[in-house]
């Protein structure tokens, strides 16, 4: 479970973050969707550890985790999956699972499960077809897999997941969804930031939209699914033709 409690933060004085509250349950998806600018990868960095806090709480499992460096959130459970990848263009496939592998510390029995490269590789096959290529050789689609792996390794309580859709097709944006959706029943609580909330009710439990940091709404993923109205006003989008 992750829990953020009057979350602040910003850059150089200005505030992004305007005392958030948030919360993800073991085994469930939480989308924050909202247009560019909202604070949604700030969002991820500070729970990350990438930024520090200025006021407000993040826990995990009920620890404490405010403003610890990426390092220390990352061995307490919780994977970031970046936005924009951020693979290594010269190391290849199994490199990049190898380096990645962290194992949770003997007796820690937080994890919903243990994840190694060769389960990995299980659930994104694709990945060990393409095992001796390197970063910058793999496609957009595999390069995500890789991103996604990488923070599996870690065994995570918690998946943050930056725009984990950006600039892939529909297809591969499907399977992308249906793999959230798999790790969340493995009870894994996913953040996962979208900037299509279409995209992001097909498989939210609870949507929250972020507007200029601030919760603008917040709503069941099913009643997204079924009435999409209030979803669209909040974002102020014109209604989809039927
Ligand atoms: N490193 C930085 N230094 C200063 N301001 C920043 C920095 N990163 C982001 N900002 C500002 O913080 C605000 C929130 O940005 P953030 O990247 O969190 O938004 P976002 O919702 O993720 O948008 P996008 O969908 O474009 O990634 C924006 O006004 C942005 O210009």
């Amino acid at each position: 479970m992750l829990e953020l409690t009057g979350l602040t933060a910003g850059y150089h004085g200005g505030t992004v973050l305007h005392g958030l509250d948030l919360s993800v349950p073991a085994g469930t998806v939480h989308a924050v969707v909202g247009h560019n600018g909202a604070g949604k990868t700030t969002l991820v960095h500070t729970v990350a550890g990438l930024m520090r806090p200025g006021s407000g709480t993040v826990r995990l499992d009920g620890r404490d985790v405010t403003g610890q460096p990426a390092h220390r959130t990352a061995r307490a459970g919780i994977g970031l999956v970046p936005q924009g990848r951020r693979v290594f263009a010269n190391l290849s496939v199994a490199e990049h699972l190898r380096l990645s592998y962290r194992p949770p510390r003997r007796g820690d029995t937080t994890r919903p499960s243990v994840w190694t490269p060769a389960r990995v590789l299980e659930l994104l096959p694709r990945l060990g077809e393409r095992r001796n290529n390197r970063g910058t050789d793999l496609s957009g689609g595999e390069q995500q897999m890789l991103a996604l792996a990488r923070a599996l390794l870690g065994s995570p309580s918690v998946l943050l997941l930056d725009e984990p859709t950006e600039g892939l097709a529909p297809a591969l944006v499907r399977q992308v969804h249906e793999l959230v959706t798999t790790l969340a029943d493995e009870g894994i609580a996913v953040l996962l930031v979208s900037p299509s909330p279409a995209q992001a009710a097909e498989c939210a439990h609870t949507l929250t939209v972020l507007t200029s940091g601030r919760v603008g709404l917040r709503l069941d993923g099913a009643e997204a699914r079924t009435d999409p109205t209030a979803l669209h006003a909040a974002l102020e989008l014109a209604p989809t033709p039927a």
